[in-house]
């Protein structure tokens, strides 16, 4: 039996307007000016410490100085009701509940905190689709580790699992992780897809199904 485990942030969820306002506020909260939206946008995929770290550096700050942890705490406060303009990307819903029609069993791998990642996935309707969640703070180490990862794997106990993500980091930990890759083409990433290492790739969640059942039969 087959297990599909889903990165969160731009793979199921068009989160990045949210993770820009707050990223925003905490900087005009802290005397900042703001940053340009795309350019925070570029900086998401990675968890929450390194997103801060980028954006010290953009604003001329010390990326790893003082400011750092202040503003971790700030970010971090509001990230648990920062959903207000998030959405589920178009066909998701449809394409899990098939899914688990299939008898897929669903997890998620993502780098947001996992208080944040509980809250959106309740406040969105999804938590009930995913028995095994984990955020960028639930090991030591995040993706592109692959430990994380491995330790859904785990818990999800099925022999064939496929990992679902949108970005750079997410390939590299499928890679990491030895795990065939499905990559949503629609999220955050920067690098052309075919200079990335993928078993398939799919612009809408109407392929998604297709693409697992593919997978099964090879
Ligand atoms: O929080 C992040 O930096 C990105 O989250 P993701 O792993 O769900 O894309
Ligand atoms: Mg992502």
């Amino acid at each position: 039996m087959i297990a599909v485990i889903f990165d969160l942030d731009g793979t199921l969820i068009d989160s990045a307007p949210d993770i820009v306002a707050n990223t925003n506020a905490v900087l005009q909260e802290l005397g900042l000016g703001v940053l340009p939206p795309a350019q925070i946008k570029g900086f998401i995929g990675k968890g929450v410490g390194h997103l801060l770290h980028c954006v010290l550096e953009a604003s001329g700050q010390v990326p790893d100085g003082p400011l750092h942890a202040p503003m971790q705490a700030r970010f971090n406060q509001r990230y648990e009701t920062a959903f207000e303009m998030t959405v589920i990307y178009p066909g998701v819903v449809k394409a899990l509940d098939q899914l688990v029609e299939m008898g897929c069993a669903l997890g998620i791998c993502t780098n947001k905190p996992i208080a944040p990642t509980h809250a959106v996935l309740r406040h969105l309707g999804l938590a009930e689709y995913f028995p095994v969640v984990y955020g960028g703070d639930s090991l030591a180490v995040r993706k592109p580790d692959p430990a994380p990862l491995l330790a859904a794997v785990k818990d999800l106990g099925r022999d064939r699992v496929i990992y679902v993500g949108d970005s750079e980091v997410d390939a590299a930990t499928a890679d990491a992780a030895k795990l065939p890759f499905l990559i949503y083409t629609e999220g955050y990433r920067k690098t052309p897809v075919h200079d990335l290492p993928h078993d398939a790739a799919f612009n809408d969640f109407r392929q998604l199904p297709g693409l697992v059942g593919n997978l099964m039969k090879g």
